[in-house]
């Protein structure tokens, strides 16, 4: 079945630009794996689960990983690459458990996303990846090998003939296997010789290839080489009609989002990108901006361009990838930053005042930001649930249930303190209430002596959430956070080492809530050898926590952390899943 989406039929030479009612229905065409019926219709393929996660500090559970790939089907996402199954045996597992539910599940637009994973050109990486997604309605192996001569010789250790044997037979394999979508990157094509390009891509075109990922694995091309290397692909690969073009962008430049929509232009017809631009060093493409760019601009400049997207649900995305990955999305972000729709000078509140299109490209309301409190209803100490609901449900949260008794707890205990709450307060607590991973430690009580006449103590309690046990432990420190932190690790006694701790306020003033955030590593979880030092790697694990007492708030970031790190443990033994995501991550209170 396919699904009707609204495309602005609005140019920017028309005065309203994005603020124009006029739309034109658009159908997301059927899932055909190496065509689109609707030439205008670009693929959007979101790696955020895969690409996305390779960022350092950015590890995800199981159990976050499956509620990001719900929150992407519900984005509209044609096809989510879910992970790289042979680089662990929690990827294998995590894929499997989102090809099982998320691609197999119809959205009411009768839409279901593909699921891809990623493998090395060789035939243990293909079977695992295979053996993770079949269960996929529509399942892809996406295998890659490198084209550059830089990666041929220095990495690979191979010679071209060597390089396009591997892809050929690799592709004819997967297929072999029964996967009947087969995606083939050259790795570094940004940096390839166009000549060897055509060749490899011819190869394993004939070998069943759907789908001709070009890469930027380095962000080095600048969008006018980029559009030309596509095009230059598109005009001189044999076979290439019988395939999708895709591009995938790295930002090492900041060019990743040009380089993409240049791509686009030149005939690629499937995107490849993460939310928030997160990814391998500077990022990937950010979906946010690729997606709003083609909505806004596709019309008139991209030559009617369109995506599935259902752009509403962008900031709620946005939001959960940044807590679940701990990795923040910077004020001025482009689409989904806090200042993308803060407008602080005069001349243009003037204009905004006047009509919006004079400084505002994209109304809010189309990528899911609504900070009008439409219903007027001010929250302080005598506001009761309902109300509370409604104005979660105006933020973008759809919370019932304990999850909502518990953020309300939370909201009524600031409430006592603070005369109204804002959005940004509500939306605090709520994130350290519902973002969280699989509760195996919560916080009980915390008391701290601190100040200028000694070393500061702290007595913590803590709450063993499968057994129900409560233990408490006292520690001094170097300050009332350090004597908290030390007095948590002679509770749950795993080694660990705190590599970033840091706090901002959430609003203005002295009863305004603190939020933390804290990246950890265990010393005896996952860990790799750094390729250049040789040094061990371990993987590392953030936290985030809010109150309006800042040690409080600094144990809840930190405890949030350790249970991310013990439940990553536990769930490479035997993952265990949830059907509801908001209610799966829920703490369990004392
Ligand atoms: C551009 C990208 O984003 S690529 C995806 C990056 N993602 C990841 O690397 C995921 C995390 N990686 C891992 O967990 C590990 O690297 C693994 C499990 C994939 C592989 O681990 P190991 O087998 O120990 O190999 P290691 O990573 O040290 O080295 C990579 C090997 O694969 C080879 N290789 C690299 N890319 C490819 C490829 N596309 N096809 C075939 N072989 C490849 C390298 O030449 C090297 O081989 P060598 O051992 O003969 O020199
Ligand atoms: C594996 C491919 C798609 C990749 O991530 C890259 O080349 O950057």
């Amino acid at each position: 079945m396919a699904a009707i989406f609204m495309k602005p039929a609005s140019s920017l030479s028309a005065p309203t630009s994005a603020y124009s009612s006029t739309t034109r229905k658009h159908t997301r065409p059927d899932y055909i794996p190496n065509k689109i019926s609707d030439p205008n219709y670009v693929r959007v393929l979101d790696t955020t689960l895969r690409d996305g996660e390779q960022a350092p500090g950015a590890a995800m559970t199981s159990e976050e990983k499956l509620d990001v790939a719900r929150q992407l089907a519900k984005l509209g996402v044609d096809i989510i690459e879910a992970g790289f199954p042979a680089s662990s045996k929690d990827d294998a597992e995590t894929v499997k458990l989102i090809a099982k539910e998320v691609g197999n599940t119809v959205d009411s637009d009768g839409h279901v996303p593909v699921i891809c994973v990623v493998a090395r050109c060789n035939k243990n990486d293909i079977d695992i990846a295979w053996d993770a997604v079949k269960y996929a309605k529509n399942p892809r192996i996406g295998t890659f090998i490198a084209t550059s001569d830089i990666h041929l010789k220095y990495k690979l250790n191979k010679s071209r003939d060597q390089v396009c044997a591997i892809a050929r037979e690799m592709v004819a394999y997967a297929r072999s296997l029964g996967c009947q979508d087969v995606a083939f990157t050259p790795e570094d094509a940004g940096r390839s010789d166009k000549e060897f390009l055509y060749q490899v891509l011819g190869e394993v075109i004939k070998s069943g290839a759907t789908t001709i990922n070009v890469a930027d694995t380095v962000g080095y091309n600048l969008p006018s080489e980029f559009a030309k290397l596509t095009s230059d692909i598109k005009s001189n690969t044999p076979g290439i009609e019988n395939v999708v073009i895709s591009t995938h962008c790295h930002n090492d430049l900041g060019l990743a989002t040009a380089n993409t929509l240049a791509g686009a232009n030149a005939g690629a017809r499937q995107v490849e990108v993460t939310i928030n631009g997160i990814g391998e060093r500077a990022g990937n493409a950010s979906l946010e901006e690729v997606v709003m760019a083609i909505k806004c601009r596709g019309n008139d400049q991209l030559a009617g361009l369109y995506t599935g997207i259902k752009t509403q649900h962008i900031v709620m995305t946005s939001k959960k990838v940044a807590e679940y990955t701990g990795m923040s999305v910077q004020s001025n972000k482009a689409i989904v930053g806090a200042n993308a729709f803060a407008h602080e000078s005069g001349i243009h509140q003037d204009g905004m005042l006047k009509f919006k299109g004079t400084y505002q490209i994209i109304s809010p309301e189309d990528i899911g930001l609504s900070r009008s409190n439409e219903s007027g209803i001010v929250l302080g100490r005598l506001s009761g649930k309902h109300a509370l609901k409604s104005r979660l449900l105006e933020l973008g949260y759809e919370l019932d249930g304990k999850a909502l008794d518990d953020v309300f707890l939370r909201f009524k205990a600031v409430a006592a303190k603070k005369k109204n709450l804002s959005d940004g307060d509500i939306e605090a607590l709520v994130s350290d209430e519902v973002f969280q991973p699989q509760v195996i430690w919560s916080v009980g009580h915390v008391q701290v002596t601190c100040g200028t006449l000694g070393l500061s103590t702290a007595t913590v309690k803590l709450i063993g959430v499968v057994d129900g046990v409560e233990h408490v432990a006292c520690s001094v420190g170097t300050g009332p956070v350090d004597a908290a932190y030390k007095a948590i690790n002679l509770i749950t006694k795993v080694p660990v080492a705190l590599l970033e701790y840091s706090m901002s306020s959430v609003t203005e003033g002295i009863d305004a809530i603190a939020s933390t955030r804290v990246v950890i590593h265990g010393e005896d979880v996952h860990s790799s050898s750094d390729a250049i030092t040789g040094k061990t790697v371990r993987r590392t694990f953030s936290g985030t926590g809010a109150g309006m007492d800042i040690v409080v708030s600094s144990v809840r970031a930190y405890v949030n952390a350790l249970n991310k790190m013990i439940a990553f443990k536990s769930v490479s033994a035997a993952p265990k899943v949830s059907p509801d995501p908001l209610n799966a991550h829920k703490k369990a209170k004392p």
